[in-house]
């Protein structure tokens, strides 16, 4: 910090007073601790003692003494862990706010806690997810009100202060106002990017905002251009989300769906700095695989991804095939299906043992079709089965019982009969009896088998047998269609037929997969996620999202994502409109435009390649933040070791600048191992980065564009030996992936502009 800095905050007039405060809070906060790392000892010597009692007496007061005991600690722990995080920097800002109620104004120092003042019951500190806090994401100094369980407050806010705190010292004091610009944000978008997101509760804006706080009981699509902060607020609102829900939302419960493993490599620094733990963070293909509960080998879906970029003769069936199994057509299709499967599962059949109707089957028929339709059809028929049991159970008795009165009768009748010779009468005695003892071992045999011989005639198929016996056979497609024609339907089972023969399943078999799980067998309830969180949305089907609404039965879905980052839109997205419409209607939608990673100068540029994908997709507005133009390098792939070197030395270059974090992609995995190629060698630090893979700290990283999406570096470097960008839209949007991923520095190294599709931008939006 410089001296002139020094003087500015020892300046402001209210700094005496603020450096007290920071030094009380500090110092509660070291009491707080201090205090509870005295008692953890304590619980850990009863716990101790609990278990000792355990072991000896086996009571069962000293095993719940022992779990109280542990659950506090934990939450103890937890607290503690979080407290001792922010003693460095226990707030970042602070509001003047007076009630309209009370009257009374109340000085609030925000931060990613809550504090109280354990005698008085004031807060220290005030969370930032606490209702109050909303006031200094959305409200202008003046008349402002938020809203507090299902209440709306309303108050006066006199003062919003930043601050800057460093290592427990207070640096600067800011009080924004509405001529103030956002310095602060400023600061932070300027800093250099680490190889993981970070948390932005100090400088969360309005908007995102808006999507943090915004309703927890609907869903939520965000539509976000690249860099408005899509991933960062999807996480700042599972936060928000645990805060306000956590009470009836264990974090196990929740889910976030990443595209890759390397993604949630990349975010998942963030959740903890958010207090966020043992949420789910996954893949959509690695739940779907543990959910499904068989292993299955599955096609990778960038290989498809890298076959339509290769454009051969197939691309276009490939595409058909894709946008037709993520289809909500599709979904009719399967619930044809299904239904068809129901119906043939419908007991019709009476149950009887030993010439007795126990139940009618038209009567089990009407309560697997109607009664039992809240439960999954494999799920009724293990109800009807009990139903047969616990029937035959009670009935077996009363049969018995029958049979016995009815002999007895018999019996006594035949005894004193007048009209029978006594041998005769013997004789008729003698059968009888036989008969009862036959029919009374009838009944027991029959009784041993009869649930299980009646429930032998149904067959419960595996949903892989099931969905496998439907799209081979282009017939059942037939009948199951009211879209396709006779053509298609061919097509799509010698496709299917083609990559089940291989032992295989492709990604957009999952969704259709899961969907009749969830009516046939039904989903188990360690895999029944009751929020879930989707980024990089644009790349899911509309089918993927309906099988995950119906699986898990919720709304409460927040979706993220961006239309013109849709590499995966041959899966069929083109659009928000029908997901809105027919899957989630009563979604809250929001569209981001400013972006915060790119400098100006860089968005221009990507803008301009923006403009060029075939749909009408808005230009993204860059917060005002300046740096050097795009620059577009020409290179000879002919000459590998000058390549080498140019490489080299600008990586040299921009390290000298302290861009510590940078990318060279590539157009595709070749392009990529063709560059690592060049540069495996070099004596800088190269990784060429896989799906799978995490990136190395201090690495360069050699990365295929369409892994690139979702991460964002200091500088990137696009590199195009023998690929060029065409203009189709698969091209454009991966070009423009790789061109919003830089915070600071983007160079386009090519034979021509034209290899980077320049030739349609602006010349004064980039430099040669
Ligand atoms: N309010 C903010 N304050 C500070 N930094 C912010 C803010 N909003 C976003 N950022 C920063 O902007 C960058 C982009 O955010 P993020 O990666 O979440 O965007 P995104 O919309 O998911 O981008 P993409 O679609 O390109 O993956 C991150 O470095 C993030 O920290």
């Amino acid at each position: 910090m410089s001296a002139k800095d020094q003087v500015s905050v020892r300046d402001h007039k209210d700094y005496q007073t603020e450096v007290e405060r920071l030094e009380f809070t500090k110092e509660y906060i070291r009491t707080v601790l201090d205090i509870s790392k005295g008692n953890k000892e304590f619980f850990v010597e009863n716990m101790k003692q609990s278990f000792a009692d355990l072991n000896s007496k086996d009571s069962s007061t000293s095993y719940t003494d022992l779990l109280a005991n542990a659950s506090f600690l934990e939450l103890a722990e937890s607290e503690l862990k979080r407290l001792e995080s922010v003693i460095g920097k226990p707030y970042f800002s602070r509001i003047d706010y007076t009630s309209n109620s009370t009257k009374m104004e109340e000085v609030l120092y925000i931060g990613k806690v809550s504090l109280f003042d354990r005698v008085t019951q004031q807060p220290i500190i005030v969370d930032w997810r606490s209702p109050i806090a909303n006031v200094y994401y959305d409200g202008r100094l003046g008349d402002v009100s938020y809203d507090a369980y299902g209440e709306t407050q309303t108050g006066y806010l006199a003062l919003k202060r930043q601050y800057e705190i460093i290592e427990g010292l207070l640096k600067e004091i800011r009080d924004i106002d509405l001529t103030t610009h956002d310095e602060l944000l400023q600061k932070s978008l300027s800093g250099k990017a680490d190889n993981r997101l970070t948390e932005i509760v100090a400088t969360i804006q309005n908007e995102q905002n808006e999507v943090i706080r915004a309703s927890l009981k609907h869903p939520i699509i965000v539509q976000g251009a690249a860099g408005s902060g899509k991933t960062t607020i999807a996480l700042h609102r599972i936060s928000y989300f645990l805060y306000t829900l956590g009470f009836q939302f264990p974090p196990e419960k929740l889910m976030i769906l990443a595209p890759n493993r390397l993604f949630i490599d990349y975010i998942s620094a963030v959740l903890p700095e958010l207090g966020v733990n043992k949420i789910n963070q996954t893949t959509f293909i690695d739940f779907m695989k543990s959910c499904l509960g068989q292993k299955i080998k599955l096609f990778s879906p960038n290989s498809k991804l890298m076959k339509l970029l290769e454009g051969n003769g197939k691309s276009k069936q490939l595409q058909w095939v894709s946008s037709y199994k993520g289809s909500l057509e599709f979904k009719e299709l399967i619930h044809s299906y299904i239904k068809e499967l129901e119906l043939k599962l419908a007991p019709g059949e009476d149950f009887i043992v030993e010439k007795s109707i126990l139940l009618r089957g038209k009567n089990l028929k009407k309560l697997f079709l109607n009664e039992y339709t809240y439960l999954p059809i494999y799920k009724r028929l293990n109800k009807i089965k009990a139903l047969l049991a616990s029937d035959l159970k009670k009935k077996k008795a009363i049969m018995l019982s029958n049979l016995n009165t009815r002999y007895e009768e018999a019996l006594e009748k035949a005894l004193y009969s007048r009209r029978l010779e006594p041998e005769k009468r013997k004789q008729k005695v003698v059968t009888l009896m036989e008969k009862k003892e036959q029919r009374v071992k009838r009944v027991e045999q029959e009784a041993k088998v009869a649930v299980k011989k009646y429930m032998d005639a149904f067959v419960m198929k595996d949903m892989f047998t099931l969905y496998k016996e439907l799209m081979t056979s282009p017939e059942m497609i037939n009948m199951h269609s009211t879209t396709l024609t006779d053509q298609e339907c061919k097509l799509l089972s010698k496709y299917c037929q083609r990559i089940f023969d291989r032992g295989a399943y492709e990604l957009e078999d999952l969704a259709p997969i899961f969907y009749m799980k969830t009516k046939l067998e039904g989903i188990d309830e360690k895999y029944k996620m009751r929020s879930i969180f989707i980024d990089e949305a644009q790349d899911y089907s509309y089918f993927q999202f309906a099988a995950l609404k119906e699986g898990f039965d919720t709304d409460l879905f927040t979706i993220v994502g961006d239309l013109a980052q849709g590499i995966h839109s041959y899966r069929g997205l083109n659009s928000w409109a029908p997901i809105l419409k027919d899957i989630f209607p009563n979604a809250n939608y929001q569209a981001l435009q400013k972006s915060y990673r790119t400098t100006v100068e860089i968005m221009n540029l990507a803008n301009d390649i923006l403009q060029l994908i075939d749909q009408d997709l808005p230009k993204v507005k860059p917060v005002i933040r300046h740096g050097q133009k795009p620059l577009f390098k020409t290179i000879d792939p002919s000459n590998l070791e000058q390549v080498r070197l140019q490489l080299e030395q600008d990586i040299s270059s921009l390290k000298e600048e302290e861009l510590h974090t940078i990318a060279i992609i590539g157009r595709t995995d070749k392009e990529s191992q063709r560059i690592h190629q060049i540069l495996k060698n070099s004596p800088l630090p190269i990784q060429l980065v896989e799906e799978k893979e995490d990136m190395k700290k201090g690495h360069i990283v050699i990365i295929p564009s369409y892994l690139s999406k979702g991460l964002e570096f200091d500088a990137v470097l696009i590199v195009c030996l023998e690929e060029p960008y065409a203009k189709v839209d698969l091209d454009i949007k991966l070009l423009y992936v790789s061109m919003t991923r830089p915070m600071h520095r983007l160079y386009l190294f090519g034979k021509s502009p034209s290899d980077f599709l320049l030739q349609h931008a602006d010349d004064l939006h980039f430099e040669k």
